[in-house]
């Protein structure tokens, strides 16, 4: 079963992509994600303008259900990000950026809009772990503001990550802001901001900042990730594709989140668990699950999860 896809202007041969920020800090990682079997291509980690060095470590740490991190954005800045993707490789790639204040996600974005790059760039509207920052898509207002100012001069393919939403109307409100805008993509979910985890035997928190807040991966946010992708498939123009993120470690989760209409699937906690081969994994799950099911193509069955 072929399991290529595209998205503006980009032919991903699989539906399977990294997390940002999950093996992708370095080229070295970043080539290694668009090398491996089965990948679509790779999500860089969020850029900054300048190299961060990020939280104090110990900054991440599994869970028996998950993982929580509070890594405050480390990365190698954009311009080593921008000279990666606009290099050529054999699969696409998606620039992912951060800016830590408003004037700064502009700033990148008129970059991007003046270099050579012409693939996609992902606008990270929700890094949870940059101290005394709020996230920006938790603000509504600021969202609708940032994102009229860039498609004011941006031309080429952008999309957002999201973080998740907990109330119906807050899926309306953004779906609502969204669909104003030629967007490529949104990218959902981000991790579970401010979950917390304890060692009883030392009684101290697991990870160093923010006294131990950090968001919340894998298994454990699967359902909320579903939810999410469920709920913007709902209510975004169908021009808008959506790559589902949060809680995948098997074919059955990828299964799950294509039901809710993802047309692409990135992996992050288990990644980082199992290396590069879980996409092979992934896609042989995937696959005996729809040679079971008698589906032949992604698209029989893609957004078609049932009401009870
Ligand atoms: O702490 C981080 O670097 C981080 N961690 C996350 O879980 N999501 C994000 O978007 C980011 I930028």
């Amino acid at each position: 079963i072929d399991f290529k896809t595209t998205m503006a202007n980009a032919e991903f041969p699989s539906i399977f992509l990294n997390a940002s920020g999950v093996n992708c800090m370095t080229v070295t990682e970043m080539d290694e994600m668009i090398n491996a079997a089965c990948t679509g291509g790779v999500v860089t980690k969020s850029a900054t303008p300048q190299q961060r060095e990020g939280n104090p470590q110990p900054r991440y740490y599994q869970l028996e259900h998950g993982s929580i991190n509070s890594m405050g954005l480390p990365n190698e800045g954009f311009p080593y990000y921008l000279d990666y993707v606009t290099k050529e490789h054999a699969k696409p790639t998606i620039l992912s950026v951060a800016g830590l204040k408003m004037s700064d996600n502009i700033e990148l974005l008129h970059k991007i809009q003046a270099s050579d790059y012409t693939g996609l760039t992902e606008l990270n509207l929700s890094c949870p772990n940059v101290i005394g920052k709020p996230q920006v898509a938790y603000d509504f207002e600021e969202t609708d503001a940032l994102l009229a100012e860039i498609f004011s001069f941006y031309t080429k393919p952008l999309g957002v990550k999201l973080p998740p939403y907990f109330d119906l109307v807050h899926f309306d409100q953004m779906a609502t802001i969204l669909n104003k805008y030629p967007l490529t993509h949104i990218n959902t979910v981000n991790s579970v901001g401010n979950g917390l985890w304890i060692d009883i035997d030392t009684e101290k928190v697991v990870i160093k900042p923010k006294q131990g807040f950090g968001g919340l991966g894998g298994t454990m946010i699967l359902p909320t990730a579903l939810a999410n992708v469920r709920a913007f498939r709902q209510r975004l123009n169908p021009s808008i594709k959506i790559i589902g993120t949060g809680g995948v470690t098997s074919g059955a989760d990828v299964f799950m989140h294509l039901l809710c209409g993802a047309d692409m699937v990135s992996v992050g906690t288990a990644l980082l668990h199992e290396g590069v081969g879980i996409f092979q994994r992934l896609t042989d799950e995937l696959t005996t699950i729809m040679a079971e099911k008698g589906y032949t193509s992604i698209e029989d069955f893609r957004g078609k999860v049932q009401d009870f």
